[in-house]
């Protein structure tokens, strides 16, 4: 008999508690150990606070309890080594994964006892975004708008003004099967951004995009964050989340090392500096001498 999926809407309510598998090794954690409530009053909640948040893969912990407030209208740097969790903790902040444990407030909306209301308020450029790729990307966006509910006449105006802005208009009736990698991440921050939503989740979105595309991109978040909206931003770019971003959170082991804005996060010192010195990790490359060539 076929197996039906049960609805996300009606899975049990997360559990609140600390995890029952065993602890991950210690990192130097400066963020509290006992995740603490989100305490703000009505109006001035975060864009997103994460509190306890947890995720585990076999016997792989990914996501070791983290805690987060990222503020309304900041532009929210996360950086972190290959396999730090990044991706794993925003698909779970943003309700692609279901989180072991921890809760995940969007607005101050509970997301995973809300799903469809916390949603609504969030653009998602998912990491190894997977398209409906034979579509054309005029027929992408226009989707996802509509898949929002939209009208058609403001999802038409839209879609050109997207596709116009991020350099796409010539390759608007073009399979998204037919796309470069960068083209690809163009169209799907497009389709993040066709219901103007409230906060914006970018895993890597400069990824294989050239430069003259990412300064566009930056410019369209710029503008979107000056008029009151949030973006977070997953970066292995250290340079540009500096440049870029007002706060920073590093992640590292499934941890938060270090979070709060730029300046008190790189302490005087470059992010990248920073970065390397909470992070640690260099390898000696002396097993490579076979690999010098005199
Ligand atoms: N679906 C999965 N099944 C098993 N392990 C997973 C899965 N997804 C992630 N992991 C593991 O969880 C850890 C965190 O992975 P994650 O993709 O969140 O890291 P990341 O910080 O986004 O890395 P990168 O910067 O390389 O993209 C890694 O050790 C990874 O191998």
């Amino acid at each position: 008999m076929a197996h039906e999926p049960e609805p996300r809407d009606q899975l049990p309510p997360l559990a609140d508690a600390a995890p029952a598998y065993p602890a991950a090794p210690a990192a130097p954690v400066l963020a509290p150990a006992t995740p603490t409530p989100p305490t703000h009053a009505a109006g001035t909640a975060p864009a997103l606070s994460v509190r306890g948040l947890w995720k585990k893969f076999g016997e792989k912990i990914a996501v070791a309890g983290i805690d987060l407030d990222v503020p309304a209208g900041s532009f929210y740097g996360l950086v972190g080594p290959n396999g730090a969790g990044k991706t794993t903790a925003l698909s779970m902040a943003t309700g692609l994964l279901r989180p072991d444990f921890g809760s995940v407030h969007v607005h101050g909306l509970d997301l995973w006892a809300n799903p469809l209301e916390g949603k609504r308020l969030l653009g998602i450029l998912p990491d190894g975004v997977r398209l409906f790729d034979r579509l054309t990307g005029a027929q992408l966006i226009t989707y996802a708008g509509l898949l929002r509910g939209m009208d058609r006449e403001t999802v038409a105006e839209r879609t050109a003004d997207l596709l116009e802005a991020l350099g796409l208009a010539a390759d608007a009736n073009t399979f998204v099967v037919d796309y470069s990698a960068g083209m690809t991440k163009k169209i799907a921050l497009a389709s993040a951004l066709i219901h103007a939503p409230n906060l914006l989740v970018l895993d890597e979105p400069f990824e294989a995009v050239d430069p003259v595309s990412a300064a566009n991109i930056r410019e369209i978040l710029n503008g979107y964050v000056a008029s009151g909206g949030t973006v977070i931003v997953s970066s292995h770019v250290m340079d540009l989340v500096q440049r870029m971003c007002d706060h920073v959170a590093v992640i590292a082991g499934g941890h938060v090392l270090a979070a709060g804005t730029v300046d008190e996060v790189r302490a005087g010192q470059s992010l990248e500096d920073r970065f390397v010195d909470l992070v640690g990790g260099r390898q000696t490359t002396e097993g490579l001498s076979w690999l010098r060539t005199s």
